[in-house]
C-alpha cells in the first residue's frame, strides 16, 4: 500500500489552472522529486500537501489517513523552504527545540542534541542564525523539521540559494540523513541534475500536469514525450520529416525523433568504411567544441539542423572546429516521440 497518495488533485487561481488533476503515490521511505520549470505548479503541489494551500478538488492521504482538510499542524509533515525561515532572535538550539516546546514534548534536550549531531552542527548550539553560513542555516531548518518526527518531509528548493560547492555537499548529506531516518521525502527543484542525483523517483511537471514519472535512469533513457526529452539532459530533438530528409530515408515514422548526445559518433569525412546499415549518416561541419569536465561537447552543423554530440575525453580522436565529418546516429538509439 502506498504511504502518500495524491488523488485527482486540482487547483486554480482565477482563470488559471495550476494543478490539473494530479494523481501520484509514494512508498514509505521513498525520496521523490517534483521537477519542473518555474510556474509549473510544483511548489503549489508541495504546499497543498503541507496544508499551506487548499486544493479545489481531490484528496491527499498520508499513511492511510485523509488529511485533505486538516490544518498544517495536524498533518504531521515537516517542511523546509529555500529561505531557511529561522527565528532570528533564537539560538540554534532554541530554533530546533521550538516545535517540541510548543507541543510540551518529553526529552527535549536529548532530542535536540541528537538532531544537532545528525546535521553536523555540534558546537553551534548557542549561535544565532546571522552568525551562520547559508548552508549551516539550512541545516538548522532541516533539524527543526526532522526533530518533530514528521511522517513526510517536504523540501521546497532547499538548496537553491546555496553556492555550487556547498550545494553538492549538502545534497549528499541530505541523502545520508534521509536514508538513515528512512523518511518519506518530497523534494522540489527546477534543477534536473540535482533531481537526477538525489531521487529514487522523479515526477516531471509541466503546466500543472505530471508529464512522466520514473527512476532517473528511466526518465533519461526513455523520455515519454517531446517535452521531457527537451527538458532532460542535452537531447537532440528533431521533427521527424526534417530528420528523414536529412538522412535521405523514410524509415522513421512519428512526430519527433530524440537522440542522446553521447550515442552519436563522428567520423572524419575522408573515412571510407562507414556503417550505414545500423546508422543514419549525415554530413556536417564541426562548428564548436567545448570542454566541460571530462566531456567534449561538439556542435555540428548540417544543412538543416545542429547536432549536439558528447564524447568522453578519453573516447579517442578529437575533431577540430571546421572539420568535415559524418555524423553517425545509431538507428537503435533513435527514440520516436
Ligand atoms: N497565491 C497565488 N495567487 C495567484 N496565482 C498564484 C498564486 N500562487 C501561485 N500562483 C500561480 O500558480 C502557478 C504555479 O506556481 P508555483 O509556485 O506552484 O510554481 P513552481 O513550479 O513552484 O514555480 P517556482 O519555482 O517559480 O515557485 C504560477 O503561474 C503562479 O503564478
Amino acid at each position: 500500500m502506498s504511504f502518500v497518495t495524491i488523488d485527482q488533485v486540482k487547483k486554480g487561481y482565477d482563470n488559471q489552472v495550476v494543478l490539473n488533476n494530479i494523481s501520484l503515490t509514494l512508498q514509505k521511505g521513498e525520496f521523490v522529486t517534483l521537477l519542473g520549470q518555474s510556474g509549473c505548479g510544483k511548489s503549489t503541489l508541495l504546499r497543498s500537501i503541507a496544508g499551506l494551500e487548499d486544493v479545489d478538488v481531490g484528496k491527499i492521504l498520508i499513511d492511510g489517513k485523509d488529511i485533505t482538510n486538516l490544518s498544517p499542524r495536524q498533518r504531521e509533515v515537516g517542511m523546509v523552504f529555500q529561505s531557511y525561515a529561522l527565528f532570528p532572535n533564537m539560538t540554534v538550539f532554541d530554533n530546533i527545540a521550538y516545535g517540541l516546546k510548543m507541543k510540551k514534548a518529553k526529552d527535549i534536550n536529548a532530542k535536540v542534541k541528537k538532531m544537532i549531531e545528525m546535521v553536523d552542527l555540534n558546537g553551534k548550539e548557542k549561535s544565532y542564525p546571522h552568525q551562520l553560513s547559508g548552508g549551516q542555516q539550512q541545516r538548522v531548518a532541516l533539524a527543526r523539521a526532522l526533530v518533530m518526527e514528521p511522517k513526510v518531509l517536504l523540501l521546497d528548493e532547499p538548496l537553491s540559494a546555496l553556492d555550487a560547492k556547498i550545494r553538492k555537499s549538502l545534497q549528499k548529506e541530505l541523502k545520508r540523513i534521509q536514508k538513515e531516518l528512512d523518511i518519506t521525502t518530497i523534494f522540489v527543484t527546477h534543477d534536473q541534475e540535482e533531481a537526477m542525483t538525489m531521487s529514487d523517483r522523479i515526477f516531471v511537471m509541466n503546466k500543472g500536469n505530471v508529464e512522466q514519472s520514473g527512476t532517473p535512469s528511466e526518465i533519461y533513457t526513455t523520455p515519454a514525450n517531446t517535452f521531457v526529452a527537451k527538458f532532460i539532459g542535452n537531447y537532440n530533438v528533431y521533427n521527424i520529416e526534417v530528420f528523414n530528409k536529412l538522412v535521405r530515408s523514410t524509415e522513421l515514422k512519428g512526430n519527433d525523433v530524440a537522440v542522446r548526445p553521447e550515442v552519436i559518433k563522428l567520423v572524419s569525412a575522408g573515412e571510407e568504411s562507414i556503417d550505414l546499415k545500423d546508422n543514419f549518416g549525415i554530413k556536417g561541419i564541426v562548428k564548436d567544441v567545448t570542454m566541460t569536465g571530462n566531456v567534449l561537447r561538439y556542435e555540428v552543423e548540417t544543412e538543416e539542423e545542429v547536432f549536439h554530440v558528447d564524447y568522453l575525453h578519453h573516447r579517442g580522436e578529437m575533431f577540430e572546429q571546421g572539420a568535415f565529418v559524418h555524423i553517425l546516429v545509431p538507428k537503435k538509439e533513435c527514440i520516436i516521440l
